[in-house]
This record gives C-alpha cells, sequence and structure tokens, in this order.
C-alpha cells in the first residue's frame, strides 16, 4: 500500500539507470491512459517518484488513486 500524506498516494520506485526508469515511465503512461488517470510525477536520473491524488474531485484520494497504484505495483 502506498502511504497517504497531504491528499495524495506518494511512492518513489529506484531503478538500475535512467533508461530503465524511463521504459517504467512509459509502462506507467499506457497504464494510465487505460484507466484515464494520470499521475503526478517526477523523475531524477534512475528515480521515479509519483503522487497519485484525484483533481476532478479537488485533490482529494479516491478509488481511482488506489487502483491506479495496485496496477502500477503489478507493473513492477
Ligand atoms: C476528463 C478526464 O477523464 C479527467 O479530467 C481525468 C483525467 N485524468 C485524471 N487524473 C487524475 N489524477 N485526476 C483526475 O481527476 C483526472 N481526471
Amino acid at each position: 500500500m502506498w502511504p497517504e500524506e497531504n491528499n495524495r498516494l506518494k511512492k518513489t520506485f529506484e531503478f538500475s539507470d535512467f533508461t530503465e526508469a524511463f521504459a517504467f515511465m512509459c509502462r506507467v503512461a499506457f497504464l494510465a491512459e487505460a484507466h484515464q488517470h494520470h499521475p503526478n510525477w517526477s523523475n531524477v536520473y534512475n528515480k521515479v517518484t509519483i503522487e497519485l491524488t484525484t483533481h476532478d474531485q479537488g485533490n482529494v484520494v479516491t478509488d481511482k488513486d488506489r487502483k491506479l497504484a495496485e496496477a502500477i505495483d503489478r507493473l513492477t
């Protein structure tokens, strides 16, 4: 389960290098499109930090965020 703080689910994923991190981001991008739910995220070299919140509901955590988080975890 991703920790919830400040109305966001937040998790950092670490990879061996930038190429692996960016490949993961590509896979998450397609997943986000499939869910019609998109991450706030950042990447520094081999790390990808993802924050999930539902802006349509005023930036709170909803089941859409929990479902996308579970799907992202299944990618790794
Ligand atoms: C119209 C479209 O489905 C909505 O704007 C979706 C798109 N992706 C989204 N992503 C996130 N994180 N929150 C939303 O409320 C949201 N809304």
